[in-house]
């Protein structure tokens, strides 16, 4: 068995990750640390975790861990696993939840979180954690990036079709919709009841720090540089994400045609659920589960294709991508801990 700690104890990422490891052969959950309380079980502040998990929150001390575990993650605001995964190191593997290790350059980090990035040496190291798509390098990872929620469903449904230049790279639209619990544990204007309760919300419009992030990703996997528009909606549900996006295709395909090479590309990942023609995703199809489901359309009228993706941004957007990621680090089945079926309904 392998050790475990979670930094960030108390927010929603960590009550998932504390959900997922509950059933992991490979891993024993050991220390969870929280800035904001000590000395109280988990399951206090969390009832729903009473006689499963009652370990006792602690403030994090770098030098107990580094003797204690091989497995570290945050799940914290971005800005604090840069500034503690240096002091580390011991070959101990980090999993970052956090946008901190996300983007490759420094400019780029500085402008959209408006504060100082990472040490030029520590993102170098790190790996980005989209499981199906950069497997080989995450099995050599001991740093671990784990990509943004909207960036997980639109680069999973968006880079099989740029790749197959199926579409032009100009032009590119994403509609995203999330739930609330994206916004983490701490209500805030924008996501108080009132606000969100009978209520859609278009947010961060031209300044999601999710944008950079696709952009960067999808221009690696398509050798050219891309611009995508993203426009983020908060919607009143408690989990999931769909992204709809636009593309203008870039001569004559079926829908048949590119929904099975996307069959093709994603055969062998247990976790992306390319559907059948005519069938297009829903969040509850994925809620509560570690599936990207993804449907597509040609709309030959306006020659554009139509990619519909989803899933749970606490899971595949989050916690779940984090346990698989850490599953392809260590060799075990990329399912350990992640065999949820969606609930439903
Ligand atoms: N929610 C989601 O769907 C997704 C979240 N993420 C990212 O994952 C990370 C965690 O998100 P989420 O759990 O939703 O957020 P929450 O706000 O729910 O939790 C974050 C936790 O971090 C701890 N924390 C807050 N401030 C500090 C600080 N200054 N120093 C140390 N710890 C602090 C707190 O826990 P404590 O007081 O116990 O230490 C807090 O509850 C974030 O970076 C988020 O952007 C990524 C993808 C999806
Ligand atoms: C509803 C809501 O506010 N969602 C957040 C999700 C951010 C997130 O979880 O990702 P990072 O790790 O990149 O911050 C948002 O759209 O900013």
């Amino acid at each position: 068995m392998k050790q475990a700690a979670i930094v960030g104890g108390t927010g929603y990422g960590a009550i998932e990750l504390i959900r997922l490891l509950h059933s992991h052969s490979e891993i024993e959950l050991v220390n969870i640390y929280s800035h904001s309380q000590h000395e109280t079980a988990i399951s206090s502040v969390y009832p729903h975790l009473k006689n499963i998990e009652n370990t006792t929150l602690d403030s994090l001390d770098i030098a107990a861990l580094t003797k204690n575990v091989d497995i570290v993650f945050f799940a914290t605001p971005a800005g604090i696993a840069k500034e503690f995964i240096p002091k580390i190191g011991n070959g101990i593997q980090c999993i970052d939840l956090s946008g901190d290790l996300r983007l490759s350059s420094r400019d780029a980090y500085k402008n959209w979180y408006k504060a100082e990035a990472a040490d030029q040496s520590l993102l170098d190291v790190a790996v980005y954690g989209l499981s199906e798509i950069n497997r080989q390098k995450i099995k050599e990872a001991t740093i671990l990036s784990n990509p943004g929620c909207f960036p997980t469903a639109a680069l999973l449904g968006l880079i099989p079709a740029l790749q197959n230049e199926y579409i032009h790279t100009e032009g590119i639209v994403i509609d995203g919709k999330t739930g609330i619990s994206g916004a983490g544990k701490t209500p805030s204007a924008r996501t108080h009841f009132p606000e969100t309760n009978d209520n859609i919300t278009a947010y961060k419009i031209g300044q999601h720090q999710h944008i950079p992030e696709i952009d960067q990703y999808l221009s690696e996997h398509c050798s050219t540089t891309v611009h995508a528009t993203l426009t983020t909606h908060l919607v009143p549900m408690t989990r999931g994400i769909i992204c709809t996006m636009y593309g203008k295709v870039n001569g004559y395909y079926t829908t048949e045609k590119i929904l099975s090479d996307y069959q093709h590309f994603y055969e062998g990942n247990q976790f992306v659920r390319v559907l059948d023609a005519g069938e297009f995703p829903t969040t509850k199809g994925v809620y509560g589960s570690n599936f990207c489901d993804i449907g597509l359309h040609v709309d030959s009228r306006t020659n554009q294709l139509i990619i519909v993706s989803a899933i749970d941004n606490l899971m595949k957007g989050a916690a779940g991508q984090a346990i698989q990621n850490v599953n392809i680090m260590n060799g075990w089945n990329e399912n350990n801990g992640l065999k949820h079926i969606p609930i439903y309904p």
